[in-house]
């Protein structure tokens, strides 16, 4: 089988560094171009030490012509560039966007969150926000797949089987999330320059982080009622890993066993998302560098009350890495293909 010719634009971000190391290895994919900003005219080794064995093109400016040669782009790009990427596209190529250009079914719902008008209001209608786990299976049809965020990856997993069932109440969800740092992106240090952020914890985008919308969306998608909730996510002294906690209200006659059946049963064929013993103790640190999504769901001293823990890499599950699985269903690989 040819191998399919691969842009990346923003290879040179913690993303796209991350996406490269995980391209490298997978054996149907030709990395054809390297694009940047910045960077341009300089080797992605002088980024990732690891990448210097690797035969790999120098870095280029993006331009739409590169579009003949290729057949899939990933755009791991400042929110917005994606979306003129996408005006570009020709009717051969594939755009897998990891920012969130084409994660909000709505352009007012864009405007108003990431506080820009969407520039190819166009192509949301043909794009579709893809988890996986979730609703990979409708994606092969559209040729412009929107990766879901980083927080909401470690939400969505253990909520939206949940809410499916009507298993938890909907009208004060809290959720608690801490982020390493690699996920503000390489601009980070100096972001947070007044911060001391090697050895403080912070609290951010209190109330109305963007990934809000992402989050009502997706959930409100599957519940077709509305979800009343609360986001903060926080910023730890570690580089990368997310640990979301979630404070749910179980329904009345629902206990903790139908909520631990319930995901086990969604996710017994996934080979990325594990449901753990309740009550297990569980880190970031068990899922680093893996594609992995793991949940535990904790007993509280009221009987109607539990507590869900997730953890993810932001950079690999959270990002390049299920930009790799959301591209291996798209050509039929094996989803798990170049992820473990
Ligand atoms: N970090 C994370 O954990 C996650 C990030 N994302 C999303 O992925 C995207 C990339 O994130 P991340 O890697 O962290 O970001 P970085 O800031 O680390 O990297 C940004 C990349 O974009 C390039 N770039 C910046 N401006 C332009 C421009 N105007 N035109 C072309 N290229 C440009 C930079 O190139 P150069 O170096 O050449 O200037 C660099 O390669 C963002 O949208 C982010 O929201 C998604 C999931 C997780
Ligand atoms: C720690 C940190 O700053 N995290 C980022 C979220 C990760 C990210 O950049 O974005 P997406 O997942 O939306 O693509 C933030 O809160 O803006």
């Amino acid at each position: 089988m040819p191998k399919l010719n691969v842009l990346v634009a923003g290879s040179t971000g913690y993303i796209g560094v991350q996406l490269i190391k995980l391209l490298v290895k997978h054996s149907n994919v030709n990395i054809k171009y390297l694009c940047g900003n910045t960077s341009v005219g300089k080797n992605i080794s002088s980024y990732e030490k690891s990448l210097s064995s690797k035969k790999l093109p120098k870095i280029i400016r993006y331009n739409k012509e590169l579009l003949k040669n290729i057949d899939l782009v990933f755009t791991a790009l400042p929110n917005g560039e994606a979306q003129d990427i996408s005006n570009d596209l020709l009717k051969h190529n594939i755009l897998i966007d990891l920012a969130a250009d084409f994660r909000l079914n709505k352009a007012s719902n864009y405007l108003k969150w990431y506080k820009q008008k969407h520039r190819s209001v166009k192509n949301i209608k043909k794009s579709i926000y893809s988890l996986p786990e979730i609703n990979g299976d409708k994606l092969k049809k559209f040729n412009i797949i929107g990766c879901p965020g980083c927080y909401p990856t470690s939400i969505l997993l253990p909520l939206i089987p949940l809410v499916r069932k009507n298993l938890i109440k909907t009208d004060n969800v809290i959720i608690d999330s801490k982020s390493g740092y690699s996920g503000a992106g390489r601009g980070v240090h100096k972001k947070y320059k007044n911060k001391n952020l090697y050895e403080s914890l912070s609290a951010y985008g209190v109330g109305f982080h963007r990934h809000n919308s992402e989050i009502q969306q997706e959930i409100e998608n599957y519940t077709k009622k509305k979800f009343s909730f609360t986001f903060t996510p926080h910023l730890t002294p570690m580089f990368r890993g997310i640990l979301s906690t979630i404070y749910l209200d179980l329904n009345k006659g629902v206990g903790i066993k139908n909520l631990e059946n319930t995901l086990k049963s969604q996710y017994s064929k996934n080979r990325f998302v594990k449901i753990l013993k309740t009550n297990s103790l569980l880190s970031t640190n068990d899922v680093i560098n893996t594609n992995n999504c793991s949940i535990v769901i904790c007993k509280t001293k009221y009987k109607n009350r539990v507590i869900i823990l997730s953890v993810i890499d932001n950079l690999i599950k959270g990002g390049a890495g299920q930009a790799i699985q959301n591209m291996n269903i798209k050509y039929g690989f094996n989803e798990t293909k170049g992820l473990i």
